[in-house]
């Protein structure tokens, strides 16, 4: 069995590009060209709304499927619609994998260790092809070391990765994640409990799939954590819509142009929200390749 990291490092260099795209479908977002020709109006019913993200979900992953490694779907985007919802969550799922793409489900799961263990097993089963399995998922460290451990041992005993939420993207987040503890922030004693089991799953690759959810938009802690967990694949939001820069993208990578996957949801999904004239299959796949080409000079200057 190929873990989940050392598929992600293959997929990267295959790829050349460290970036993946997030699935977050919102039909208010959407061109309403596009929902027109779907039929949704303000009277169809949840099944045909869920029904209509997947159908956009299938643009998308045509659109970026040969250019990414990885897709990383939301899990509110879907949860949004109840049953209906999640089997447009399966179906996303089951279409990247027949799309060769890893899944990332952004779902920041997180409790006590027996309920930590149920979420661990539903999204990160040992039977590959259950249909809402997941490569990797994002988890929240906030109930402590009994609730990060299950997750760590079902992730590392089935091959999976884990990204913790150590530094995110949002601007909130300071306010807990940077509060100091004897002269350290809270974000590099939450780095610290990932060490150990990050330090005990190194594939192949040299990396390891017990990462970190690490912001963008905070380039100085993004210097601290890289040096912390030189080894964890780092998952790196804040990039586009939300204006995390250059700086803070290069600081999660190591000088091996590893160490990162760089997610961008919204400008590549709705590229006519973002300054294109419309969206489509061909705007899509050219908001993508523009992340790519950003990515790929901030890594190599
Ligand atoms: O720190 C974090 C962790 C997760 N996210 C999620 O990533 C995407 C970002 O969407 P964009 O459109 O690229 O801004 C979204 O699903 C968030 O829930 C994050 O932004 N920051």
């Amino acid at each position: 069995m190929t873990i989940f990291i050392d598929r992600l490092i293959g997929a990267i260099q295959e790829k050349n590009t460290p970036c993946i795209v997030g699935l977050d479908p919102a039909l208010d977002r959407m061109p309403k060209s596009w929902l027109k020709h779907q039929g949704i109006t303000p009277k169809s019913s949840i099944v045909e709304r869920a029904e209509a993200i997947y159908q956009y979900n299938l643009m998308v992953l045509d659109a970026i499927a040969d250019l990414v490694p990885a897709v990383k779907p939301q899990s509110a985007y879907y949860e949004l619609f109840g049953s209906a919802g999640i089997i447009a969550l399966e179906k996303t799922i089951m279409a990247a994998r027949d799309r060769d793409l890893l899944v990332i489900l952004d779902v920041k799961r997180g409790d006590i260790a027996s309920t930590a263990t149920a979420y661990a097993q539903s999204y990160l089963p040992s039977e590959p092809k259950r249909p809402y399995a997941a490569d990797a998922i994002t988890i929240v460290p906030y109930l402590g070391t009994d609730c990060l451990d299950p997750f760590f041992q079902e992730a590392i005993q089935w091959g999976k990765g884990i990204f913790v939420c150590v530094k995110t993207s949002n601007p909130g987040a300071s306010i807990i994640q940077e509060q100091k503890i004897n002269h350290r922030y809270l974000y590099e004693i939450v780095a610290d409990l990932i060490k150990s089991a990050a330090d005990q799953s190194i594939g192949e690759s040299g990396y390891s799939g017990i990462g970190a959810v690490v912001g963008a938009t905070y380039p100085e802690a993004a210097i601290k954590l890289r040096q912390q967990l030189p080894r964890s694949i780092f998952l790196v939001p804040g990039v586009g819509a939300q204006g995390g820069g250059n700086e803070g993208i290069k600081a999660c990578f190591n000088p091996d142009g590893l160490g990162g996957v760089v997610s961008s949801s919204r400008a590549i999904m709705y590229p006519h929200l973002y300054g294109s004239e419309d969206t489509n299959r061909d705007t899509i796949r050219q908001a993508a390749i523009a992340l790519i080409a950003q990515v790929q000079d901030i890594l190599t200057t």
